[in-house]
């Protein structure tokens, strides 16, 4: 094996599939496992960091709530300030706010714009890719507080469910890098 399908097969080894959970007919991908193994948490951050520094990102976005734990050592590794993209109602300054579905349910999220600035190329870090739209509602948050975004990171993307295509076409050629997809 490559060294790359290693990784592949360990992160993929740590993500346990819980069937009707939060609703029925969601198999929901818990990183918990993943979390609890230093060995694929810090190769995810060193994925994910190397994403960061290839994309030239300036920042990274983490969304609420797993994008926090997955993105905020990614900044540190990366050498990069970190912003939480929250739930409504979390952040105690100004906000921007977005409205969104997600596969089930829906949300608002909101950002501290003055955490970002023109010059900013914003890599945008959460756990898992399923409809798009929590992603899609953060890349416009970041756009509306007037940065670029580098990319979008995620540790596994849903494909059936078709947020890429949603993705790219909310940006500006930026990549949508999946370390897993199924
Ligand atoms: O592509 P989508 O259909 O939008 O779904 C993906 C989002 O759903 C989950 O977050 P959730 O809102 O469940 O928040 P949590 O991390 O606080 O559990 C996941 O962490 C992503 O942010
Ligand atoms: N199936 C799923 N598992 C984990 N997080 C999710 N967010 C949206 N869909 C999800």
């Amino acid at each position: 094996m490559t060294e790359l399908t290693d990784i592949t097969a360990l992160l993929l080894s740590r993500i346990r599939d819980v069937a009707d959970y939060p609703e029925p007919g969601v198999m929901f991908k818990d990183i918990t496992p993943l979390l609890a193994d230093p060995a694929a948490f810090t190769a995810l951050t060193d994925a994910f960091a190397e994403v960061a520094e290839r994309t030239g990102a300036t920042k990274v976005v983490g969304l609420e709530a797993r994008g926090f734990i997955l993105g905020a050592p990614v900044a540190v590794r990366a050498g990069l300030g970190f912003v939480p993209v929250r739930k409504a109602g979390k952040l105690p300054g100004a906000t921007l706010a977005q409205a969104y579905d997600l596969e089930y349910g829906s949300a608002e999220i909101e950002i501290h714009a003055e955490d970002l600035t023109a010059d900013d190329r914003i890599l945008v870090v959460d756990d898992v890719l399923a409809t798009g739209g929590t992603a899609e509602a953060s890349i416009q948050l970041i756009q509306r507080a007037g940065a670029e975004v580098a990319g979008v990171a995620v540790l596994m993307e849903l494909g059936f469910l078709n947020g890429r295509p949603r993705l790219e076409a909310a940006l500006d050629g930026a990549p949508v890098e999946a370390l897993l997809t199924v």
